[in-house]
Formats: C-alpha cells, structure tokens, sequence
C-alpha cells in the first residue's frame, strides 16, 4: 500500500517490459500486473507506459477493468490492433491516454467518452475509420485531441472545447466545412482531407455569402475606421518624433558615462590614471611569452596555451566594455578589442588566497580543456586587481536564454536543444570531476552554462570557489546548493551532482529553483517536483514549451527521473557524474 513502493514496482515493471524485444499479450495474465511476475495492486497503479516494445495482437477484455486509478496509459508505437476494448471506460482517473502509431480499427469507441478527466488523447496514426463522434465535447478538460493519419470520414462535428490548445485531424477521408470553433486552428490540423473553411479557405457558400455581406454598409464603416487608424498613427509618430527631439538637446551623449564608473571596473576605462594607477602597483607580473625576462616590468597578462589571439593590458583597458553582470566572485564584464573577438572580462573581487597559490590554481584552472567548459583564456594579477578573460559568448547564458532575462524576443528552446545542453553539461562536470577526486566545480547554477551559436554548452565559473573568502555566499545560488553544503568552498562532487540535478530539473520544468513563488512555501526545485510526481501528474512538471514534443515525453520523463536521483537528499544516493552521461548517452539514440 506505500505509494513509494508501489512507484518502484511500476518503474521495474517498465523497466522489465521496456528491455524485452517483443511481447504479446497474455491472456491468462489479465493485468499488467502479474504479467510480469511484478506484485502490485492493479487498482493502485496510476502510470503504465509501454511504448515502442513490440506489443502486438488485439487488447484482450479484461485489461482495464482493475486499473482504476491508471492515470496515464501510454501503448504508443506497437503494434497492437483490433478495436479499444470497452473497459478502458473503467479507467475513469485517465489523463494521459497515448495510442498512437499502432493498428488499431473500428469506429473510435463511445467508452473513451466517459473518461470524464481526459486532458491529452493521441489516437495518431491507426486505422481508426468511420465518423468522429461529437461525443468528444463531453470531455471538458482536453487539451490534446490527435485524430491524425486514420481512415476517419464524413464531416468534423461541431467540436467546442474551451482548453482544447492542440488538435489534429489531417491526413483522414474528411470532408464538408471546419466548424466555427476548430477554425482558429492551423492549417497543418486539416491537410491530406476535403476540406474548407478556416485555414483551408473559403467554402464555396459561405465565401460568397460574406462577400455580399460586407458590400453594405460595412464597406463604408471599414473604410471609415482605416482612415481614423492611420489619423492616430500618424499622430503618434509626430508627438515620438518631437519627444525624442527634445530628449537629444536635453542631453549630450556622453559613451564615458555610459562605461562603468572607475572603482567599479578597470576595463573600458579609457583614462591615463587609471592606467598609471595600474602601472604603479605592477608586482612581478610575468607573461608566458617573455617569462625569463620578467623584470621588464610591464603590465602582462599571463595567456594559456588554448589562446587564439594575444593582446595586452592596455588593448583591455583601452577596449570599450558593457558590464555583463555581477556574480559570486566578482563582476564581469564584456571588452571589445579592436583586434579579434570580444572577450569576457571577470573582476574578482575578495581572493582570500597569496598570489602564488592563486597562481599555481589558476594555472590549473587554465590547463583545463574540454569542449564544454569555458576555456580560461588569460588572467592578469596584482595586489590589487585579479582578472580572468574568457571568450565572449554572444549567445549568453542557459539562465537568459530559460527565463529571458535579456529582454523579449527570445525563442522557446526545443527538447533537442535542451537534451543536447543536458548532455554537454553533463560531459564538461564529468571531464572535472576525472581531474581527481577533490575536483569539483562548485558553482553550477544556470547562469554559469553559456551557450555557442550552435547551442553547444559551455560550463564556466569552475574551481573559483577556493579563491574567494568565505564572505561570498550569495543566496542566489541557494536553491542549486546540496543540502550538506555548508562551506562554499568546500563542495564534493556528490554535491556537484545535486546543483547538476537541480538545472537538469530547471531545463524540463522552465522554472528557475530561485523562484520566489517556490521558496515562499519554502519549497525547492526538486521538492515541488517530487510532490507533482508523486501525485502522478508527471507530465504536468513539464515546460509548457515541451508539451509538443509528444514523441518525446518518454524521454523526458526518463531525464525526470534522472534529475531526481541526482537531486537526492542523501549524497550516497546520488549517481556519479560518469553515471549520468551514460544514462544520457543511452536515452539520446
Ligand atoms: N564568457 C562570457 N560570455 C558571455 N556572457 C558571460 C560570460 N561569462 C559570464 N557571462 C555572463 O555575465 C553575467 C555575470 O556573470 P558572473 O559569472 O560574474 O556571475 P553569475 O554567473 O551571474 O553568478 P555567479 O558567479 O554567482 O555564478 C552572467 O549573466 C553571465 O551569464
């Protein structure tokens, strides 16, 4: 009777079901249950997900008739046929309902109309044939109707379910006129059938009905309308124009006071104080290139052997910079050169170790080099000044391009995109984690993973936490912090592994584990989505931008559960980083 328990059972059933290459229905086996040797109470199982396992034959009776808490039932891609036994109509706590891509044929069954609670129906791609039942507006909560590639005919009944977001009935035998409700809908809904109206143009009444209608007086009252339309726009143009005007002789643009102040960053500050300031406090300052001849006294920077251009101090602090943002270790900036691309600039602030243990472990952080970690490109230390540069990534960083913090306009990320970030995340921790056993990173959170064009993950901000004094602990890392964390300065690779399952969680579920909403209930990441998954929603944790991806919700369900084990209380419950990339590695063919 322990739900935890039961959800193991089920998982092993998967599992079990999942590794086997074909299966057939067993009839003196009614319920999954027993079918595989699995104890459970069928009325207690609430998910059962077969897909793409070889299921084939007719469903026999008898099935679903237990199953009444099943919450979703997902039989997608076998290769079962004949017609849905009736007592899925038992199944009345039935959300999830996933058929598609099987044989199955007859007219769809009146039983499905009884499953009251229905949010998503996918019979894609059977042989379901005869007239679609306006019996699918007794299901008032669907959100997914797919009726697509079947043998459907006749015309589409007048369908009007208010959070009906996504439909599909293309590539059936329909015929006749959209009706009014479905014609929102894109023509991608309807393609491959006889139809009009809507996306799919005019019906041949209809059209010339409302081209005699809108020859009366509507024609004059459109007209009427555009014109007072382009009166307000030109108006608002001109009272633009002039505010604009005035705000330009108001204020003379000055590019200097846009830069950050003085104390603020040594970059882009284009002043000779500062220079000399500088030069002033210039302490054996050694570069790769001219190491033996060090004495020469100049402000070098120290470049790694990964440098693709080298320049100096003063190109730095002569380029123009932007503040990129100020994080646990000190403020970044980003520097254009007037050589090469631009360059990220780090600022640390509060190094609480002597210069040559800051050297010896920047050198280290240096020699790293994986293709998804950010490759330390330079540092620059003296008393006073500590800096870091980077390759400047334009594409930002996961947490901008996740919650939009860079202003509009940003594009929902796809689930292949984010399985890929997923997994070169997964390969940059694992590569430092190889390093040695006390290598860890420390600080991973979502603003840290920055992204090349090609949306390749790059881990950045690693082993700094040794650097910095105790005094840096920002609560901004807090919801990605392993439990037994208590030094910031001080974390395991167990605890790596928790900050890692929390962002993994933050990519499927689009929610950041600093959300104030979550913490008000004092509630974290992966305890809000444990809660949902144990109330078996586990589709309802996910992004509403990865709702689409039908085909993969067996995958993200699986990168679920992957997260939550990283995220585990215990650390000894947790996987080993080269674990999860395997784990991944495996999901991703
Ligand atoms: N190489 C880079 N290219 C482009 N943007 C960067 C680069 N490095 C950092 N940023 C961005 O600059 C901002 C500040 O970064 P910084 O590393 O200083 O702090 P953080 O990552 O926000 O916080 P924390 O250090 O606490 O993890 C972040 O938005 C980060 O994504």
């Amino acid at each position: 009777g322990d739900p935890s328990s039961e959800k193991s059972a089920l998982l092993a059933l998967r599992d079990t079901v999942a590794g086997a290459k074909a299966l057939q229905w067993n009839p003196t086996d009614p319920t999954p249950c027993q079918w595989r040797g699995v104890r459970c109470q069928s009325n207690q199982v609430s998910e059962l997900r077969l897909p793409g396992v070889g299921l084939s034959g007719e469903i026999p009776a008898g099935i679903f008739g237990n199953l009444t808490n099943l919450k979703t039932l997902s039989l997608r891609f076998n290769a079962l046929s004949g017609s849905l036994p009736g007592d899925l109509g038992r199944c009345a706590e039935l959300r999830n309902l996933y058929l598609q891509g099987n044989e199955f044929s007859g007219e769809i069954p009146a039983a499905l109309f009884g499953l009251r609670n229905l949010v998503r129906l996918n019979l894609a791609r059977n042989s379901f044939s005869g007239k679609i039942p306006s019996g699918f507006n007794n299901l008032s909560r669907l959100a997914t109707l797919f009726l697509d590639r079947n043998q459907l005919s006749g015309s589409i009944p007048a369908i009007d379910l208010p959070l009906l977001a996504q439909f599909n009935v293309s590539f059936n035998r329909l015929n006749g006129s959209i009706p009014l409700k479905l014609r929102t809908k894109p023509v991608e809904a309807f393609l491959g059938n006889s139809l009009c109206g809507g996306p799919m143009g005019d019906c041949p009444n209809e059209g010339n009905d409302s081209k005699s209608k809108l020859s009366g007086g509507a024609i004059v009252g459109i007209v009427i309308g555009s014109l007072i339309g382009v009166v307000l726009i030109v108006m608002v143009v001109l009272v633009l124009c002039r505010k604009r005007r005035t705000r330009r002789s108001s204020r003379s643009v000055d590019i200097a006071s846009v830069k950050p102040p003085l104390e603020e960053g040594v970059v882009g500050v284009k002043k000779e104080e500062e220079l000399k300031r500088l030069e002033g406090r210039n302490e054996n300052v050694v570069n790769v290139a001219t190491a033996g001849n060090g004495a020469s006294g100049a402000r070098k920077l120290v470049f790694f052997a990964n440098s693709k251009n080298v320049f100096e101090l003063e190109d730095l602090l002569r380029a123009s910079a932007e503040v990129l943002g100020k994080g646990t270790f000190g403020t970044t900036y980003k520097a254009l050169l007037d050589v090469g691309d631009g360059v990220a600039v780090k600022r640390l602030r509060d190094v609480s170790v002597n210069e040559s243990e800051f050297r010896e472990r920047i050198e280290g952080v240096g020699s790293l080099d994986h293709e998804n970690l950010m490759s330390l490109r330079a540092y620059y230390y003296s008393r006073d000044e500590k800096l870091l540069v980077f390759d400047y990534m334009s594409m930002g960083s996961l947490s901008a391009l996740l919650h939009g913090n860079r202003g509009g306009g940003r594009t929902p990320l796809s689930w292949e995109i984010r399985s890929r970030i997923a997994l070169g995340v997964a390969r940059g921790i694992e590569y430092l984690h190889t390093q040695g056993s006390m290598v860890s990173h420390g600080n991973i959170t979502a603003s840290n993973i920055l992204l090349t064009e090609t949306y390749n993950a790059k881990v950045s901000d690693f082993c700094l936490a040794q650097l910095v004094g105790p005094s840096s602990n920002p609560n901004r890392i807090a919801g990605y912090r392993a439990p037994e964390v208590t030094d910031v300065r001080r974390v395991s690779q167990k605890a790596d592994v928790y900050s890692y399952g929390v962002l993994l969680l933050e990519l499927l579920t689009g929610k950041p584990p600093t959300n104030s909403l979550l913490n008000e209930d004092g509630v974290d990441l992966p305890r809000w989505v444990q809660s949902v998954v144990r109330e078996e929603w586990t589709s309802e944790v996910f992004a509403l931008e990865l709702l689409r991806y039908q085909n993969a919700e067996e995958e993200m369900v699986q990168l679920l559960q992957l997260a939550l084990d990283c995220a585990a209380q215990f650390p000894d419950k947790r996987p080993w980083m080269t674990d999860v990339v395997s784990q991944i590695e495996d999901l991703a063919h």
